[in-house]
């Protein structure tokens, strides 16, 4: 049974505020805005020793993540979604900041871009690639669900939400004092921003989608930040609150979800015969294959 909260869930406590030009009046009580405001201060810095970066690429609109420990020297990190075209970039910003890559990791099979983790893996050595064993791609390091990665005193739960391909998970920051707060979540593209991935090929399924992201996301706190591997609208991050809300797919039953998934009609993704068969072996296995591109 799906379970939506209602508007007053989202009133953190607060009675009354001012609107936007600063008077009280109607805008000052409403809990949505609340909610958005006391959000907005979140997305600026979510931990005091965690560096977030959220990258984009613009043919494919995907989002790249990168996470790194500041309370640490070395300043462990992680990359989360990198894609081929923008690893020099990713690089440079890697080296100007100073931090120490341990993972270049997937949130799963890619079908619209080639994936940066090869190339990345021959620009900083030691660079270790990372996606879930679910996805039967290669890697070097693959993951469960329930399994912890590490980086510093920070980690990433993995979450298994198959439905858009068979092997998505969405990697989730740790509850605990010194972790982010809010919890923030990099959902692939289980869920994007009032939208979710699209299950007509590589395994999909519109139920298995629907089941995931209620149970793995939606089970969150409402404060979660969720981080897509994709937008085409502009957006850059929501929470589970206002997806709960706003969702104008996940919020349907099942069945709405179902029919809404099957006429979707979206064309295939361009890249889509190069960019399966390549990231199924992480972009680049091969590392002669890596230094001619
Ligand atoms: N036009 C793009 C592909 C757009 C697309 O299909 N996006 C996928 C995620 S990448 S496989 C998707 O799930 N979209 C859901 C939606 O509702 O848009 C291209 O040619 O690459």
């Amino acid at each position: 049974m799906l379970s939506i909260f209602s508007r007053s869930d989202l009133s953190c406590g607060a009675s009354t505020v001012d609107d936007d030009e600063g008077r009280e009046g109607p805008a000052a009580t409403d809990p949505v805005r609340t909610f958005f405001r006391s959000m907005a201060a979140y997305q600026v810095q979510p931990s005091s020793n965690l560096l977030f970066r959220q990258l984009f690429e613009k043919d494919s609109s995907t989002y790249t993540y990168l996470l790194a420990d500041l309370s640490l020297p070395e300043k462990p990190a992680v990359l989360i979604d990198p894609v081929q075209t923008t690893v020099d970039r990713d690089v440079s910003i890697i080296n100007d900041l100073g931090v120490k890559l341990l993972y270049a990791m997937n949130t799963h099979v890619h079908a619209d871009h080639v994936t940066g983790t090869g190339l990345l893996k021959t620009k900083l050595p030691g660079v270790k690639s990372l996606i879930s064993k679910a996805s039967g791609a290669k890697a070097d390091v693959f993951v469960n669900p329930g399994d912890t990665i590490q980086f510093g005193t920070f980690s990433l739960e993995v979450r298994a939400t198959p439905g858009h391909t068979k092997g998505c998970v969405t990697y989730v920051t740790a509850e605990g004092l010194n972790q982010p707060h809010p919890r923030m979540a990099f959902t692939g593209d289980a869920l994007l921003v009032r939208g979710c991935g699209r299950t007509d090929f590589q395994g999909g399924d519109a139920l298995e989608l629907y089941r995931s992201v209620h149970s793995q996301i939606f089970s969150l706190p409402k404060d979660t930040l969720l981080y897509p591997a994709h937008d085409y609208k502009g957006h850059t991050v929501t929470t589970v609150g206002e997806e709960l809300l706003y969702n104008p797919r996940l919020t349907k039953d099942q069945d709405g979800f179902k029919k809404i998934m099957d006429n979707l009609n979206l064309a295939y993704p361009k890249m889509i015969d190069i960019a399966v068969p390549a990231n199924m072996v992480c972009g680049i296995q091969d590392p002669v294959a890596a230094s001619a591109v």
